[in-house]
């Protein structure tokens, strides 16, 4: 059989909690029948995001990347604007990138999503002239990821961390916050907003809306303004329950809106998280960037099997006649 596909993977050899060197050999067994690897791993001094645009400037026909949220975001980053599809291959903690848009969390269902190699365009955004793939958070969420160490994300998972966090919005102080979009301007007391072209249900803040679509065009606003700690941590709950039944905020204190172009100023000025990592303080300019990511994609027609066993200790299965 000839080798017709190529593609750069960017690995970084110490993500995540699993075993690195054999994920690369899981991936290579699965890749190299069929397609052609040039491995770049990722090291403390280069990142994912410099690999990726070099591989941008050779002219790769595909960019898989592989590792935690860290690496995935930097190299989606990467190429935003350039139509050369990118495979998502996560062994991070949170997987908050996968989460988002729909993508497998295994490398072995990941690998073969690779292979199907069915690209599919989705939104990306601008902040402050950065790529943005998933979301910029102000105030409270730039608070949780300033904190959240790999340690504390290693020892209590992450369920623990976000209550932890839900915990902390209770004694996050307000803000007043000036939001403009195309067609108006709003003025709130709120303790944290954010804009989110894609989220995972775990960025709860993200999650006033019924589901956040990441092909229309549009960025989703949220703003969670409590007025004490008991409604913070309430408002907090219910955006969790809410992501995970994939309703609509119904709180008066949680507010959403969906634009093209979101500006935020914010007084006193607030910490800004872009796609998990702080890039400096409020203001903030966020414009979507239709069609600027595309991605390798499962099939998402596939049906929901109603039953799993398989993989079960000592399964024995007998049919009734
Ligand atoms: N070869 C390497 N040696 C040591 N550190 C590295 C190397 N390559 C990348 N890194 C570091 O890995 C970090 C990025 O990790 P990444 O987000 O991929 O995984 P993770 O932290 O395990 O993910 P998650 O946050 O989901 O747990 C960066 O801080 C980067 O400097």
């Amino acid at each position: 059989m000839t080798i017709e596909r190529s593609a750069c993977l960017i690995f970084n050899p110490v993500a995540g909690q699993g075993d690195p060197e054999q994920d690369l050999l899981t991936i290579q067994s699965l890749l190299e029948p069929e397609i052609e690897l040039d491995i770049r791993l990722t090291t403390p001094e280069v990142d994912a995001g410099q690999l990726a645009r070099e591989a941008v400037e050779r002219g790769v026909h595909t960019i898989i990347v592989s590792g935690g949220d860290g690496t995935i975001s930097a190299a989606a980053e990467a190429v935003v604007g350039t139509s050369i599809p990118l495979g998502v291959i996560s062994r991070g903690t949170a997987n908050a990138f996968a989460s988002a848009l729909a993508l497998p969390n295994t490398v072995e269902a990941a690998c073969e999503t690779i292979l199907q190699g069915r690209p599919k365009v989705v939104d990306a955004a601008l902040c402050n002239g950065k790529h943005m793939v998933l979301l910029a958070g102000i105030g409270f969420e730039a608070e949780m990821v300033e904190k959240a160490d790999r340690d504390t994300k290693n020892r209590f998972g992450m369920l623990a961390y976000i209550m932890a966090g839900v915990k902390q919005l209770g004694e996050f102080e307000s803000f007043e916050a000036r939001i403009e979009t195309q067609e108006k301007v709003i003025t709130v007391i709120a303790s944290a907003v954010t804009i989110a072209n894609a989220a995972p249900p775990t960025s709860v803040l993200a999650q006033g809306p019924a589901g956040i679509i990441c092909d229309d065009g549009l960025l989703d606003l949220t703003v969670v303004a409590p007025t004490n700690p008991a409604g913070a941590i309430a408002s907090a709950y219910h955006l969790l329950q809410t992501a995970l039944s994939g309703d609509a905020a119904e709180r008066d204190d949680i507010g959403y809106l969906r634009a093209r172009r979101i500006k935020v100023t914010t007084d006193p000025p607030q910490k800004v998280a872009l796609d998990g990592e702080i890039i400096g303080t409020t203001p903030i300019d966020v414009e979507c960037i239709p069609g600027g990511l595309t991605i390798l994609m499962p099939l998402l027609e596939e049906v929901q099997p109603l039953e799993k066993l398989e993989g079960l200790p000592e399964l024995r299965i007998e049919e009734k006649l």
